[in-house]
């Protein structure tokens, strides 16, 4: 149970919010966990609360990292609800995608220490979240992670692809974004997609583990060198925040990405029956 005890302080309703934060203030180390069952798909509700409690933890000077979870079993997140991009009219689009902007923002700028603990399947949306954070923890098995979007029939946002080739280099994000590959955590891990992969029951502890040795390093130093590596990728998304908002919503409009949609939605319905 979380959140029963000091020093844990919560900025969510336990069993309400979809995004849960327990703070603990001994530590200084947030855990915030994504809670939108069945899969943790991140509709415009969800990524406003996300950007919300980054912001907040950013603000909270106790605070001095974060993980990134899930409290849905077998899922780290799902990606994007695709129903926010399908029959959707444009000025939801533009919302959501401002939402999402916001979240990954605050996310891949925080001057947090940020971990991914990642207990389950990672596509698209998902994988970014996870790429945006300093370092990557994954459960072996038989859970995915990569950018999918292709087999969408969609296109990974400039910043999706910036993001990822920072973090995997350009050769593997270019096979990997046209391709749309989705990795096992073992292939993740061959390629600098995650950092380390341990049994699920290992996820948690090999995050905490690893939290200490970041945590050792003085908070300006490390700031200062994140925010000089990362400026760059971040200033290009700010630069042209309304652009890119507009650009998507007219792009997902099209009818030829909706009938590809559709179809991929089908896809998926069709997998359970
Ligand atoms: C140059 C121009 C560029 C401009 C930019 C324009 C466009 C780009 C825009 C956006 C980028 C997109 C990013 C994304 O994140 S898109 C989302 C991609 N995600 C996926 O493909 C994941 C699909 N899901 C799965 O593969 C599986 O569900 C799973 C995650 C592996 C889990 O499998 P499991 O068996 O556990 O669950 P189910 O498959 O039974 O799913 C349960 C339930 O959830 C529904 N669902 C799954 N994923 C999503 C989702 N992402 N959004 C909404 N709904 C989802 C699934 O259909 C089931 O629903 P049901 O009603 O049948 O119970």
């Amino acid at each position: 149970q979380v959140c029963t005890q000091v020093p844990y302080r919560c900025y969510s309703t336990p069993g309400v919010g979809q995004v849960q934060v327990d703070m603990n203030s001994e530590t200084g180390v947030a855990t915030v966990r994504l809670n939108r069952p069945p899969v943790n798909s991140l509709n415009l509700d969800v990524l406003t609360e996300l950007g919300i409690a980054l912001e907040k933890l950013d603000a909270d000077r106790t605070c001095r990292a974060m993980v990134l979870a899930s409290a849905v079993p077998g899922i780290f997140s799902a990606g994007l609800d695709i129903l926010e991009m399908y029959q959707s009219t444009p000025e939801r689009c533009v919302a959501f995608w401002r939402a999402l902007q916001d979240a990954w923002l605050g996310l891949y700028g925080s001057r947090l220490v940020t971990m991914a603990a990642i207990e389950g399947h990672s596509p698209a949306g998902g994988c970014l979240l996870a790429m945006s954070c300093d370092y990557r923890v994954m459960a072996d098995g038989k859970f995915q992670i990569g950018l999918n979007e292709t087999r969408l029939g969609i296109v990974a946002p400039f910043w999706f692809e910036d993001v990822m080739l920072n973090t995997i280099g350009h050769r593997e994000t270019e096979k990997a974004l046209q391709l749309g590959a989705m990795y096992s955590a073992q292939q993740a891990l061959s390629i600098g997609l995650v950092d380390k992969v341990v049994p699920l029951a290992e996820v948690m502890p090999t995050v905490q583990g690893e939290l200490k040795n970041w945590l050792q390093i003085p908070d300006a130093a490390r700031v200062i060198t994140k925010t000089s590596m990362r400026k760059q990728v971040l200033d290009r998304l700010r630069s042209q925040k309304e652009k890119d908002a507009q650009f998507f919503a007219d792009f997902i409009g099209r009818d030829s990405v909706q009938r590809s949609l559709g179809a991929y939605i089908a896809s998926l319905q069709k997998r359970k029956s």
